[in-house]
């Protein structure tokens, strides 16, 4: 019988996508020898309700070219297809569907990690995905603060240090200041050319310099 497909999943609202959530991806699939990592852009990611998100086609497009070099990453549309507030369980539940016989490793930073037992329906996620947190700058996880099931089925995996974010990544672009090698070169274009993150006409000059 053959081995099932172990497959990473790298959800996020890649609000730009940046090198951090790259090197995580690419780290937990060396880490655990993944057939793909699966990119899943947030619909509506109802925990950032505090701000305005980018439209989930531009944050879906950035992740295809900041992923399409790598033949082990995709991107899946599941998530901006699925109507209403955007909950990992359904993302689960649809990549299950659609890889029945796959082990999913759902791939989150030690920040999103901290605050799972918020997310809905938390001990199905945890039958349906092994969860894996990356370490970020800035952010503790401490495993000895998860019990019973969860325990057996997150791991916690070190990467290297990279303070980037994208709330980072907006900022600068608004202050006209430069994302290059924040984010990889065909994002830096996507962001300038659709003038995302841009609120003011000398912000917007500021980006047209840096086509
Ligand atoms: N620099 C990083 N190192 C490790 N993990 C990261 C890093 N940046 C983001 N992640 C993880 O990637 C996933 C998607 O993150 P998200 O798209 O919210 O990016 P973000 O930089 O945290 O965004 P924002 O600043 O807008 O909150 C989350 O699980 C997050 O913890
Ligand atoms: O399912 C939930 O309740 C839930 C709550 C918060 C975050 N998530 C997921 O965690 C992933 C990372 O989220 P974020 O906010 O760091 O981009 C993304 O796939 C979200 O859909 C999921």
């Amino acid at each position: 019988m053959n081995a099932p497909r172990r497959v990473g999943v790298m959800g996020g609202t890649f609000d730009p996508i940046h090198h951090g959530h790259l090197v995580a991806a690419s780290e937990v699939q060396a880490w655990f020898d993944l057939d793909e990592v699966v990119f899943v852009p947030t619909g509506d990611p109802w925990h950032k309700a505090d701000r305005q998100v980018s439209q989930a086609e531009d944050r879906y497009l950035m992740t295809v070219i900041a992923t399409a070099s790598n033949p082990r990453f995709r991107v899946s549309r599941v998530d901006i297809e699925r109507e209403g507030p955007t909950y990992t369980i359904d993302t689960l539940r649809d990549l299950k569907a659609q890889m029945p016989d796959a082990e999913l490793y759902f791939i989150t930073g030690a920040d999103a990690l901290a605050d799972i037992f918020t997310w809905r329906d938390v001990s199905e996620l945890f039958e349906l995905a092994q969860f894996v947190g990356c370490t970020r700058p800035g952010y503790e996880m401490d495993l000895s603060t998860l019990s019973g099931i969860a325990a057996d089925r997150v791991t916690m995996v070190e990467i290297p240090a990279l303070a980037i974010s994208s709330t980072d990544c907006r900022l600068r672009t608004s202050r006209g200041e430069p994302v290059w090698y924040l984010v990889p070169d065909g994002v830096v274009q996507y962001i300038a050319k659709h003038h995302l993150y841009i609120d003011s006409p000398a912000g917007a000059a500021e980006q047209k310099e840096l086509l």
